[in-house]
C-alpha cells in the first residue's frame, strides 16, 4: 500500500552490494512513478530516471531547461514507488560545482540511490547529438568533487558522465574519454558513464581503462549500436540502461491508437494491446488499501 518499503538508506547499500559482483545490473527508464513499479513487477535490477523523459515529459527539449527543483521532485515521486534503487540523470549539475554540491544533497533526500553528472558546456545537448562541447577537464573534476564532498550517504552514488569521445572522431575521441575517466575516477567518481560509445570494442576500452562499474546507455536512434545485456555483460559492463525506450514505446503506441480512434472511431480492435484494468489494479496494490477500509476493494474486475 502507498510507497515502496525499502528506506532510501537501505536501497542504496542493497545496490552498491549487488554493484560490487561485477553482474550487469539493467535500469530501463521509468517515464512515471507507475512505470517504475512495471518495472519492479518485471524483475529488473533497477529503474533509470532520464533528463530527456522528464523535459520531453513536459513538452520540452532536453537543452538544460529544467530546473533542479523539477527534476529532483520527479526523482522523488518515482523512487518512493519501487523497492528498487533509482538512479536519475542530473545533467550538468545544475550551476557551478557549489551547485552540484547542493544537487546532490537534493538528490539524496529525494531517495534516489544515485546520479549522473556529466561534463558538457551548458546548454547541453543529448549525448547522442552531433556539435557538443564539454568543458575542460579542471572544471569537469570539480563538479565531480563537489558532489562527492556534498554527499551524507556514502552509498549515494556517483558517477561521473563524459561526453567527450564525439568531440574528436575516431580512436582519439576513445583516447581522450579513456584518459578523462580515468582522471574522473581519481577524482572520486563511484562510476563512468562513457557517453556515446560506439561498438562493444569501445566499451571494453573504458573497461581497461578504469576499475570501477561502468555504464552503458542502449538508447536508440543514436550513436550507439543496440547491444544485448549478453553482449555488454561479456565486456564487463555493469549497468546498462534504456532512458527513454518505454517512453518511445508508449507515445508509439498512444499515437496508433489515436490514429485508430480517427479511422475507426472505437479502440475495440486495441483492447489486447492495453494494460487490462485488472493488471493496473494488481500493480496499483488496490486490494492492500481493502485492509485500511473494507469499503474500498469490494468488487471484482472479470478479464
Ligand atoms: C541518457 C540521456 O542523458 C537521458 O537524458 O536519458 C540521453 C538519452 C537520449 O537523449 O537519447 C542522452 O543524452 O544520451
Ligand atoms: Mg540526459
Amino acid at each position: 500500500m502507498l510507497y515502496a518499503q525499502t528506506t532510501a538508506e537501505a536501497k542504496r547499500r542493497l545496490f552498491r552490494e549487488r554493484l560490487a559482483t561485477g553482474e550487469l545490473l539493467r535500469f530501463p527508464g521509468a517515464f512515471n512513478p507507475l512505470s517504475a513499479r512495471l518495472i519492479e513487477q518485471k524483475g529488473f535490477e533497477g529503474v533509470y530516471i532520464s533528463g530527456a523523459v522528464l523535459s520531453a515529459d513536459l513538452g520540452l527539449p532536453d537543452i538544460g531547461l529544467t530546473t533542479l527543483t523539477e527534476v529532483a521532485g520527479r526523482g522523488k515521486q518515482i523512487a518512493r514507488m519501487t523497492d528498487l534503487p533509482a538512479i536519475i540523470d542530473a545533467d550538468t549539475g545544475f550551476g557551478e560545482p557549489m551547485n552540484v554540491a547542493r544537487t546532490i544533497q537534493e538528490l539524496e533526500d529525494a531517495g534516489l540511490a544515485g546520479a549522473h553528472i556529466e561534463d558538457q558546456v551548458n546548454p547541453k545537448r543529448c549525448g547522442h547529438l552531433d556539435g557538443k562541447s564539454v568543458v575542460d577537464e579542471a572544471t569537469a573534476l570539480k563538479r565531480i568533487r563537489a558532489g562527492v564532498d556534498a554527499r551524507r550517504d556514502s552509498n549515494f552514488l556517483i558517477m561521473a558522465r563524459t561526453d567527450i569521445r564525439a568531440t574528436e572522431p575516431g580512436d582519439s575521441g576513445l583516447a581522450l574519454a579513456a584518459d578523462r575517466a580515468k582522471a574522473l575516477v581519481d577524482a572520486g567518481a563511484d562510476a563512468i558513464f562513457p557517453e556515446a560509445m560506439r561498438t562493444l570494442e569501445e566499451f571494453e576500452a573504458i573497461r581497461k581503462a578504469v576499475d570501477v562499474p561502468i555504464l552503458a546507455n542502449m538508447t536508440e536512434f543514436g550513436k550507439s549500436e543496440l547491444f544485448s545485456s549478453e553482449q555488454l555483460a561479456s565486456v564487463g559492463v555493469n549497468i546498462v540502461i534504456w532512458p527513454v525506450s518505454m517512453l518511445r514505446i508508449s507515445m508509439g503506441a498512444t499515437g496508433r491508437a489515436l490514429d485508430e480512434l480517427n479511422n475507426v472511431g472505437h479502440l475495440t480492435g486495441k483492447l489486447g494491446e492495453m494494460q487490462h484494468r485488472a493488471d493496473l489494479y494488481e500493480l496499483l496494490d488496490y486490494e492492500s488499501y481493502n485492509s485500511f477500509d473494507t469499503n474500498v476493494f469490494n468488487f471484482e474486475v472479470e478479464r
